[in-house]
């Protein structure tokens, strides 16, 4: 299934039917995601910092799954919220409260009053996860992640892309002036359409594609729909 590619409204029937006609729990997907991300960084990065960028959707939720899976192998590992956490639910809410509750470092951004700490915490990391906006990201982009994107991409620290750079819209392409410039991109399940445009080269670095866990015949199923 390496060269398979899904588009935005494929991905989402991939893990809807994994959900419900497979009966396996979104939060399992969402664990496999983070801890198969977390593992690919562990291999460029063993030791040292990392800030994790989370957004207000389930790519944020995969970052909270890589930043548990980081600190449990022993990494310096800084939780940058970037929306109210109010605004998430189901899978992204429980891993959420599972690192605030295990006491994870966490820095809930306001901008632009956190701008100099956010640029400090960058900084001061050997690596940064991009895990504000993915699959579900549509039209301009809007801040804070506007700014943050931009300061994330001229302090020019490696970032590991969750799914897609944040401000890439996955049928698309980047969008100018306001894509994550990452080193590696790890993509879930499948290629997006939007990753391999030729706009999207200087943003993508390499691209791995991680599974999580699904049975191959689903993905047969939609690619054959
Ligand atoms: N079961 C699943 O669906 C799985 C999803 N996974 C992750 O979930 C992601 C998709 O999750 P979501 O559908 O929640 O989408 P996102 O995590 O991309 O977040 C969408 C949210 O971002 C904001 N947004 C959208 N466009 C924006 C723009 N132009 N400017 C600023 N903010 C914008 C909106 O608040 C929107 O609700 C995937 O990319 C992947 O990382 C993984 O956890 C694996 C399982
Ligand atoms: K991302």
């Amino acid at each position: 299934m390496g060269s398979t590619v899904l588009t935005r409204s494929q991905a989402r029937a991939v893990d809807d039917i994994a959900i419900r006609e497979y009966g396996i729990p979104g939060i399992v997907l969402m664990e496999n995601a983070g801890r198969g991300i977390a593992e690919l960084l562990l291999k460029e990065s063993p030791t040292g910092r990392v800030t994790v960028l989370c957004g207000p959707g389930n790519n944020g939720g995969d970052g909270f799954v890589i930043a548990r899976h980081l600190a449990i192998a022993g990494l310096e590992v800084m939780v940058i919220i970037c929306t109210d956490p109010k605004n998430y639910h189901g899978d992204a809410a429980t891993n959420s409260q599972i690192i605030q509750k295990a006491g994870l470092p966490v820095l809930q951004l306001s901008m632009p009053e956190n701008l100099d700490r956010l640029i400090s915490e960058l900084q001061n990391s050997d690596w940064i996860v991009d895990a504000m906006l993915g699959s579900g990201t549509q039209g301009a982009i809007r801040e804070p992640y506007l700014t943050i994107i931009n300061a994330v991409n001229g302090i020019g620290k490696p970032v590991l892309a969750v799914d897609v750079p944040s401000g890439v819209d996955c049928d698309q392409g980047p969008t100018p002036d306001a894509t994550i410039q990452a080193r590696i991109t790890a993509t879930l399940v499948a290629a997006k359409p939007g990753l391999l445009t030729l706009e999207a080269e200087e943003y993508v670095g390499r691209l791995e594609v991680l599974g999580i866990g699904l049975p191959n015949i689903i993905l047969t199923q939609i690619l054959k729909s």
